[in-house]
């Protein structure tokens, strides 16, 4: 595609699929007629940038688009699965409207077959109706909200930000307490790095979720739709099952895979649970393990340095090593069980919490700030990691909420200090920071 602008011209029911690569930047604007993203209507007037991203731009009644900048690919498509999709909506309309009904939505299905891409459209065509539903992302790979290895939710009042996806809405909500975004450090990709952690994960996500609708009256009307991760075989990976369970899921979407959906209508049957066949859209494309990294690479980079419409300062910070205690929940560096005291019983490695040694190995680790109390202090030679891992009960740790993140940008172990990115200006207020595998470098 040349750079000048080309028109689309969408009929009913046609979308507009385009890839766009991480060096390319393309615009699109509305010149006629209703479009939309993912759900989110395109105004009339704006301009969209997208940047590494493939999507498609819908329209039920028709439109005209002009496109300027190379997309890698772009297509008109007659055949998608939106009236499938919308009608799933309405029955949760529907649902909604029946007292004390409120959906609680999960989609599961294979890698990369559109689940990210339909739960964002159930949860804008509801906020475009006025509800305010939770997203609960059980992600950890693609985390949509914030840095990859957690598990979040957030209040959706507004339909999710067109260019920006989750990341924009939560950076936009974080001024006010109750709509910002709630989020649990898993530290790994896949679930099943730690499933025993992940599912303790999905208890504190799930207790926090049913809070949260029973303290506000429109998103307990609204209810739930959940993310998962890519799974081949959803009725027997116990992170979905969990899951299920844990947060009381009443629709389940199945996208993609008739052989998942039957089995899990037959695992789930008399359960209340109803069980939906939606069709995978020929859109959603297969993303390589490169094109993962520089997505995630894409989305801290977004968590530190703000969305290219709304950019953010970040600081670069010094924190002493006396001053924090680096934790790891989850290792299998536990003491042989001969060096435990006589009577105590071994803690089970996939929720023991040890520390992490402050070494050059930290470098481009991203780090989750806590709001756990200091270790208290005492005379001997041990450091804050130390007294808190023996210290604090395990459970304080294990499931408690990240207030931020920092990536560590040099350890100076002569000075005995790290250097941190910070999205918050000053001294890092809070000490307890929990470490895991997610690493990322910042490049210009
Ligand atoms: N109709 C469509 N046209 C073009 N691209 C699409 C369409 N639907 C989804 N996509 C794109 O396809 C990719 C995969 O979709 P999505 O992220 O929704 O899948 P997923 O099942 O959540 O993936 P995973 O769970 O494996 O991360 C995304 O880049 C998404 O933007």
């Amino acid at each position: 595609m040349a750079d000048t602008a080309r028109e689309w011209v969408l009929k009913a029911g046609e979308e507009l699929r385009f890839e766009v690569d991480f060096r390319r930047t393309v615009s699109v604007r509305l010149r006629a007629g209703h479009a939309e993203y993912f759900g989110a209507e395109l105004g009339p007037e704006a301009t969209y940038e997208f940047s590494g991203e493939n999507g498609a731009i819908f329209s039920w009644e028709g439109c005209t688009l002009a496109v300027a900048g190379e997309c890698a690919s772009a297509y008109v498509a007659g055949e998608t699965p939106m009236v499938a999709y919308i009608n799933v909506h309405m029955a949760l309309q529907q649902q909604r409207r029946r007292q004390g009904a409120a959906p609680r939505v999960m989609v599961v299905g294979p890698a990369d077959c559109g689940k990210t891409s339909l739960a964002r459209l159930l949860l804008n065509y509801a906020a475009r109706q006025g509800e305010a539903p939770l997203f609960v992302d059980l992600d950890p790979a693609s985390a949509s909200v914030t840095v990859p290895g957690t598990l979040s939710a957030t209040a959706i009042t507004k339909t999710v930000d067109i260019e920006c996806g989750f990341m924009g809405h939560a950076a936009s909500s974080s001024a006010g307490p109750p709509e910002a975004p709630l989020v649990w450090h898993f530290g790994h990709e896949d679930p099943a790095a730690n499933p025993r952690l992940f599912c303790a994960l999905v208890d504190r996500a799930a207790a926090a979720v049913d809070r949260r609708l029973a303290a506000d009256a429109r998103a307990g009307a609204a209810g739930i739709v959940v993310d998962t991760r890519g799974s081949s075989d959803a009725g027997r990976d116990p992170a979905v099952l969990h899951a299920i369970e844990a947060l009381r899921i009443n629709v389940l979407a199945v996208v993609g895979n008739e052989r998942m959906y039957s089995a899990l209508e037959t695992q789930l049957a008399g359960r209340g649970i109803a069980v939906l066949r939606l069709p995978r859209s020929g859109g959603a494309v297969d993303r390589s393990p490169a094109f993962r990294q520089l997505l995630n690479a894409k989305v801290v980079r977004q968590y530190f340095y703000g969305t290219p419409r709304d950019e953010a300062a970040s600081f670069s910070t010094v924190v002493n090593f006396d001053d924090i205690a680096v934790l790891r929940v989850g290792e299998d560096a536990v003491a042989p069980s001969s060096t435990l005291p006589l009577g105590e019983a071994r803690r089970p490695a996939a929720t023991t919490v040890v520390p992490v040694a402050l070494d050059e190995s930290l470098v481009h680790s991203i780090l989750a700030v806590t709001d756990a109390p200091r270790p208290a202090s005492d005379d001997d030679d041990a450091t804050a990691a130390e007294k808190m891992a023996v210290d604090a009960p395990a459970d304080a740790l294990v499931g408690i909420q990240a207030i931020g993140f920092v990536s560590v940008t040099r350890v100076e172990m002569d000075r005995r200090r790290l250097i941190v990115v910070s999205p918050v200006a000053g001294r890092l207020q809070k000490h307890v920071l929990l470490h895991g595998d997610t690493k990322w470098m910042e490049t210009a």
